[in-house]
């Protein structure tokens, strides 16, 4: 029987046989014999599962959708939180085994995707059809250069090649084989070659790989399952149950001589508290991180400190799952800060001292928002640092040594350069995969100091095995020691935030977003809003529109440097009464408090997108706004995202003032970034399956997208870019 630790979480315990699993007809599945390894690399001893709770009964089902058809919207603007979003009765539910009923079918999910995506994936990505083309280079060069692809995001794909990311034969070789380092690895390239789209089949991104999301998530390829692809073969087991359980021993690492990993799903409804009634000093804490914590303000701990700290004190693994914005970092953070607390102090004449905590996040915010949480419970322990190592624009890296005063990391001044041998001495280390990867294979004695890990963390840890981080992981864990305490942390939906899509013509996005942000910020004065786009150079083109609009935004994306990104991220934090026009690179863990609306601009990458971006809002259990808008053709992205309580919204009317004033303001926005904005708008959606598939429809929609900037006539682009994108000679292009 699962043992009921707290009322929204539960860590649960075997014997699995007693679980009660959805039935699910998956066939073929993970042969968990060959899946096990993969697995205990991450988790190499420990193993412990899992009893499910219940799932949701028919009536709460019922009330549920009910409760969402009752749902209305005003013109643009969601109605009151009572009746926009909230489902049905969850309010008067029982706390223990309601606030799971998603539990059971989300961790069924996740490990019933590791069967049928690996065993699918050769049929997926043999039924493509756009990838023939590519499909006819040497299979180790696709390789290499695939696992380019996956490695970047939107941010990055302001030129891109669509028939390269179409190569799923490539990702099936990539996945089944160890491919040498030489095509796994990119080498490096500027700002100016991804802009012009010339990707060299050896690139390497260091640029912002940490910031790219693999191009394996657009493909609905989620997280821990890719680490098994390697190891899967077909498996005849009829039986549903066994073929769970094996896998969820073996997505857990399964070893019960080790006490075992406790699986951690915090979801409280939506009207349940995300803070506990537990306080932190009711933990074996010591005296001076309760210090610490009562500094930052934190009394009682979250739900999910709550379920996991007790556990994590212990020594054991935890793999928890829990809404963004609910604390997660601090519980990670704080039991390891423990450990190293209890370790020997490290001398800091040692020449390689080593690290204790090794934090890996999947992008450079997430990182520096890590080591700054880290810092603070650090107050009273002067003796332990944190470093942060982190991709650096061009091929420097960058390097912080965390002290006391978050306000250190975030202001653009502190940000310091160092040389890496200067720093040795911190024991807690927070680092980004593909830097991190660098240092290990390329820096003298970095390996060395690796030796000492004893807590291990993924953040994001879902995203962070995706097949675009895959590499750089397994690297990783390769070079820490396998006795170690492991942690992975990863976010689920918030359900405080009130969703809604618009669709409407292409011509219509600018003004529409313009009116919908003049709304939003005339209703609101402490108004704090995150606009989404596709690309880097898209979202540098409508920061600049809404900045000829007279609103007060600022924009943030990969091309801009480090430094710039985080003075700006910084700003938005802070202030009220902004506007932050962003690319992907806010889209996960940034915790920006109080966001009042976040609105997507085109297409997002995928569902897991979508749902990170919009977890910028309704943090900490407060109600948000998520706006999605989209074009007619964009529609099915819907699909994707239907089990979401995301309701149609009618378009708002333009009146025709409104429209020439965009139109005016767009005249005023700079033609070269009109131009980039033109070509990252044709690169990012030719990657897309669905849209770039035709590519005659494709340079039409473009040219829509290009008119609707107010261009005449589309920018022409360089013949080799066309070529890489597959593009060559399709008519209505122009081409230089
Ligand atoms: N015990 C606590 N009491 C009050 N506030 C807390 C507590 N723990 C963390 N917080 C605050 O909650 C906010 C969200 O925390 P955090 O960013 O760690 O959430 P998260 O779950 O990691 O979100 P995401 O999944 O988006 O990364 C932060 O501002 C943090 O300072």
């Amino acid at each position: 029987m699962p043992i009921k630790l707290f009322p929204n979480l539960r860590l649960l315990n075997p014997p699995l046989s007693a679980t009660r699993f959805p039935s699910m007809n998956l066939k073929p599945s993970v042969n968990s014999s060959r899946a096990i390894p993969a697995f205990r690399r991450i988790f190499p001893f420990k193993l412990k599962y899992l009893g499910l709770p219940t799932r949701v009964n028919s009536q709460q089902q019922q009330q549920q959708q009910l409760g969402l058809r009752k749902l209305s919207t005003r013109p643009f603007r969601p109605a009151a939180s009572s009746e926009f979003g909230r489902r049905g009765s969850r309010a008067g539910e029982i706390r223990g085994s309601k606030n799971l009923i998603d539990d059971e079918a989300e961790l069924s999910d996740w490990v019933s995707d590791l069967r049928t995506d690996s065993f699918h994936s050769n049929k997926r990505f043999s039924k493509d059809d756009d990838v023939s083309d590519f499909r006819k280079g040497s299979g180790r060069e696709n390789r290499g250069s695939y696992s380019m692809k996956r490695r970047r995001k939107s941010d990055s794909d302001d030129s891109y090649d669509s028939s390269r990311r179409g190569n799923r034969n490539s990702v099936n070789s990539f996945s089944r084989n160890n491919i040498s380092n030489n095509t796994s690895r990119f080498s490096r390239r500027s700002n100016s070659e991804l802009e012009a789209g010339n990707v060299g089949r050896k690139t390497r991104f260091s640029n912002d790989d940490e910031n790219d999301v693999g191009e394996e998530r657009r493909r609905g390829m989620s997280g821990i399952r890719d680490l098994l692809s390697e190891e899967v073969s077909d498996n005849d087991d009829d039986d549903d149950d066994s073929v769970l359980r094996n896998n969820a021993r073996s997505l857990i690492g399964l070893d019960k001589e080790n006490g075992g990993m406790s699986v951690a799903i915090s979801s409280p409804g939506k009207h349940d508290s995300f803070m506990s009634e537990s306080r932190f000093d009711q933990c074996s804490i010591s005296a001076l991180s309760l210090k610490g914590i009562k500094d930052a303000g934190y009394e009682k701990m979250t739900i999910v400190q709550e379920a996991t700290l007790p556990v994590l004190l212990k020594g054991k693994d935890v793999l928890a799952k829990a809404k963004t914005g609910t604390g997660k970092t601090v519980a990670f953070l704080l039991p390891s800060i423990e450990v190293v607390i209890k370790s020997p102090p490290v001398d800091r004449d040692q020449k390689r001292p080593p690290i204790l905590v090794l934090v890996i996040c999947p992008t450079r915010e997430l990182a520096t928002q890590a080591a700054t949480e880290a810092s603070t419970l650090l107050k009273y322990h002067p003796s332990i640092g944190v470093q942060v190592v982190i991709g650096e624009t061009g091929s420097s890296t960058a390097y912080m040594n965390v002290v006391s005063t978050p306000a250190n990391i975030c202001t653009g001044d502190s940000w310091a350069m160092f040389v890496f041998s200067r720093i040795q001495n911190s024991q807690i280390l927070v680092a980004t995969p593909g830097r991190l990867r660098d240092h290990i294979e390329n820096t003298a004695g970095f390996a060395t100091r690796l030796m000492g890990v004893k807590v291990l963390v993924l953040d994001e840890a879902d995203h962070l095995l995706d097949m675009g981080f895959r590499k750089d992981i397994e690297k990783i864990i390769a070079a820490v020691p396998k006795q170690r305490q492991t942690l992975l942390f990863s976010a689920t939906v918030p359900e405080e935030v009130r969703q809604m899509h618009l669709v409407a013509p292409l011509d219509l996005h600018f003004p529409l977003l313009y009116v919908l942000l003049r709304e939003h910020v005339a209703d609101n004065p402490e108004y704090k809003v995150l606009v989404f786009c596709t690309t880097a150079m898209v979202t540098r083109m409508v920061a600049d529109l809404l900045g000829e609009l007279k609103l007060n935004v600022r924009e943030i994306h990969s091309r801009k440097p480090q430094s710039y990104r985080t003075r700006v991220s910084d700003e938005f934090r802070k202030s009220k009464g902004l506007i932050l026009v962003t690319s992907d690179v806010s889209a996960r863990g940034v915790d920006y408090p109080d966001v009042t609306l976040v609105i997507q601009v085109g297409l997002p990458s995928d569902r897991e997108q979508y749902i990170h971006r919009l977890g910028r809002t309704g943090r900490k259990g407060k109600e948000g706004q998520g706006i999605l808008l989209l074009a007619p053709w964009e529609e099915f992205f819907l699909s994707t995202i239907k089990d979401l309580p995301i309701l149609k919204a009618p378009v708002p009317s333009v009146d025709p003032d409104t429209k020439k004033k965009v139109e005016r303001a767009l005249s005023h926005v700079e033609m070269k970034n009109k131009e980039a904005a033109y070509q990252a708008w044709l690169g990012y959606y030719n990657s897309n399956k669905k849209v770039g598939r035709d590519k005659y429809k494709l340079v039409e929609l473009a040219n829509e997208y290009s008119r609707s900037m107010g261009l005449d006539n589309p920018p022409a682009i360089p013949k080799l870019v066309l070529g890489k994108m597959g593009l060559r000679n399709i008519p209505g292009l122009r081409s230089k």
